[in-house]
């Protein structure tokens, strides 16, 4: 396999393998944990750490619920690697260094990858605390010049033209709901949907969120599309699975303050609607509560892949 140019493949891998016994070092499956997931971690055994400040290219994560270490180990008696940490566009990164973990993990030889966010609801269907596990994506930077395989071919053996309409495996999200299954969990606890991705890291206006669901959204969040577009690249198997966090608020009126100040000058009371806001910390408050179903759900694919 050819190397993305100037990307340090070799050293990363290398720096990697000084670190962790060679009984982990050719990991199956990889995992990204998204914000307020890192607690995935817990159901790795033979745990080894890698901090991200240690492999050539890696940058580091800055958003509050995002380490930056990978975790080598096994789960169920396969051997993993988990990203505690990602990197998003809105951090500043490059895509191409958003992209990267991903290649250096295809490169150590996983075959399935299988990430997750934190993402908020546009479906009113879906509960905060659901867990959607994507069957598609709509993703406005990807069409508007913001793709993350936009460049030179990563190798002369890469494809340039990247299919998505099979991008999220349908054998794994088979084993997620046999998964949800055993683990008896309600129905409405984990169906399908379709991620919108955008760049953030401003959460929606009232319109951008009537849009995003106007044209068949039922998530939306700010990463996981890049890391598909590379996984696919790699020719990796993918799944990707959101917790809805919260609800994004699409109101069908605006307050009508022009009626709301007639009112008040006529001396008739006003009944003032709650401020409904979205914020990071609610964002990791429901990871933190609802982590342990996305745990075991992760836990039970990585077993069960053939
Ligand atoms: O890394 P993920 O996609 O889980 O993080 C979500 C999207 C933003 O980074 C952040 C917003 O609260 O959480
Ligand atoms: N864009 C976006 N990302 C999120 N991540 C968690 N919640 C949200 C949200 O409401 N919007």
């Amino acid at each position: 396999m050819h190397d993305v140019p100037q990307l340090p493949f070799d050293a990363a891998i290398a720096a990697i393998k000084a670190q962790v016994p060679e009984r982990l070092q050719s990991p199956r499956v990889g995992i990204v944990c998204g914000s307020g997931l890192g607690g995935i971690v817990n159901s790795i055994q033979d745990l080894h750490l890698v901090q991200y400040n240690t492999i050539p290219g890696f940058a580091e994560s800055t958003v509050p619920g995002h380490k930056s270490s990978l975790a080598f180990g096994t789960m169920g008696g396969v051997p993993v690697v988990a990203m505690l940490g990602r990197f998003h566009p809105y951090e500043g990164h490059p895509l191409r260094v958003v992209v990267y973990p991903i290649r250096v993990m295809a490169r150590l030889g996983i075959a399935n990858l299988i990430l997750t966010n934190a993402a908020g609801g546009l479906n009113p269907k879906l509960a905060v605390g659901t867990i959607v596990a994507l069957h598609d994506h709509l993703a406005l930077p990807n069409m508007t010049g913001m793709n993350a395989l936009l460049g030179p071919l990563t190798s002369p053996t890469h494809q340039r033209f990247i299919p998505l309409s099979d991008a999220y495996s349908p054998g794994l999200r088979r084993l997620l709901f046999l998964g949800a299954h055993h683990l008896g969990l309600d129905p409405d606890a984990v169906t399908e949907g379709t991620y919108a991705w955008v760049s953030g890291p401003t959460y929606e206006s009232p319109a951008e969120g009537r849009f995003l669901r106007l044209v068949g959204a039922d998530v939306v969040g700010m990463s996981t599309v890049p890391e598909v577009l590379a996984a696919r690249e790699e020719g990796l198997d993918v799944m990707a699975l959101s917790l809805v966090t919260n609800a994004v608020v699409i109101p069908e009126t605006y307050r009508d303050i022009r009626a709301e100040v007639a009112a008040e000058l006529a001396g008739k009371p006003v009944d003032l609607p709650p401020a409904q806001v979205v914020s990071h910390e609610e964002v990791l408050e429901i990871g933190k509560a609802k982590g342990e179903v996305m745990m075991k759900l992760v836990e039970y694919v990585v077993s069960a892949i053939p």
